[in-house]
């Protein structure tokens, strides 16, 4: 540990550094975001839900057994989302905490089918998030855009359903700028699914399933060979097979690293058992995100705080984590410049006595 972090003074400096730093995230889910704040208003609306609205017992409510505990979890806040005014609430609210965070850039993954298969009308479904989308920037500042991902475990009629969402041009929105798939790894296999992320990507999207999450290395290699993967959503197990890392620092595919995710979902034991080290050390493109904040009682600030203790790193350090995440974005080259820049000019004015 550094002599900064290792004193009190040094961690709140090292806190207060990361809550001002302009940031990008990469990796963060649509439903996953929802704060107690904004499933007290959802729950509110909808009063036969299962889910607590009381903070309290939210906080035991989201404290999972395994990974596929918390995929029924995140299904019942699926199901406090039942209208086009609700999508576009959850997507407004989840900017707005962005913006307190200083995140100035976001590609929030989506699950349409959830929603649409619920009855919620497909139009009035992308009218919601594109609106809110335009709010948000307008009033937080903060850039949104799209992932729509597969929810892999509901099988091929969802992949076929999420494909036609995102690439009808009557109803693809806007801000969509990348495919995905998630949910469970285990029975799940990834080559399923070359069909629909080949039409994807023709259709001018950008590949960036979840691979390596709960499963080995051997999903990862499915994910960049079947699915052409750009960017690849946790890629944990990468650790485990030296060839890969190599060839995921070859050829720029950056990690989705989300560690507390990682922990809360127990596809890692502890902290200090993250590979989050061993990426870096082999020279893999990481960046920070911070998957289902609420779920796992985290923040992107918070999953900043946990990078800088696990690599050890100073200002310099957590800047250049954050301008890897817009590096590795889907921002056009003018917008990443721009984020860049800002993201200098923050630590040296910081760093400047
Ligand atoms: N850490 C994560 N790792 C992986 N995925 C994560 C993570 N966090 C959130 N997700 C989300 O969970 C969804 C899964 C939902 C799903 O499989 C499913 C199956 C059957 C029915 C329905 C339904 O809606 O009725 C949904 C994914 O699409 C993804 O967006
Ligand atoms: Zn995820």
């Amino acid at each position: 540990m550094t002599d900064q972090l290792s004193t009190r003074e040094g961690v709140r400096d090292l806190h207060t550094f990361i809550a001002g730093l302009p940031k990008a995230e990469l990796h963060v889910h649509h439903v996953g975001s929802a704060s107690p704040r904004i499933v007290s208003t959802l729950a509110a609306r909808h009063p036969d839900s299962q889910v607590p609205t009381d903070p309290e017992a939210l906080a035991d409510y989201f404290t999972f057994t395994d990974f596929a505990h918390f995929i029924q979890v995140y299904l019942s806040v699926v199901d406090l989302i039942r209208t086009p005014e609700d999508v576009r609430l959850l997507t407004y609210e989840v900017a707005r905490d962005m913006a307190r965070q200083q995140v100035r850039y976001a590609e929030l993954t989506i699950t349409p089918w959830s929603s649409t298969r619920r009855g919620i009308d497909e139009r009035a479904f992308m009218d919601a998030i594109e609106d809110a989308r335009k709010a948000a920037e307008a009033e937080f500042g903060v850039v949104l855009r799209w992932c729509f991902d597969i929810p892999g475990e509901a099988g091929l009629e969802a992949a076929e359903e999420t494909l036609r969402l995102a690439t009808d041009d009557r109803l693809r929105p806007e801000g969509l700028v990348s495919f995905g798939l998630g949910g469970p790894e285990i029975g799940v296999p990834r080559p399923q699914f070359k069909p629909y992320f080949d039409q994807a990507i023709a259709a001018g999207l950008r590949s960036v399933p979840h691979a390596g999450e709960t499963t080995g290395p051997e999903t990862v290699w499915d994910a960049l060979n079947e699915l052409r993967a750009e960017r690849i959503g946790h890629g944990t197990s990468s650790a485990q097979d030296p060839k890969l890392l190599a060839h995921l620092a070859e050829h720029r595919i950056a990690l989705e690293v989300c560690p507390t995710s990682n922990i809360a979902t127990r596809a890692v034991r502890t902290f200090d058992e993250h590979p989050i080290k061993e990426f870096t050390r082999a020279g893999v493109l990481v960046t920070i995100n911070s998957d289902d904040p609420p779920m796992f009682g985290t923040d992107l600030n918070n999953e900043y705080a946990v990078a800088a203790r696990l690599l050890d790193l100073d200002e310099l350090g957590l800047a250049a984590l954050a301008k890897n995440a817009v590096q590795a974005s889907f921002l056009d080259p003018a917008g990443k410049t721009r984020l860049t820049e800002e993201i200098d000019t923050y630590a040296s004015a910081w760093l400047t006595p």
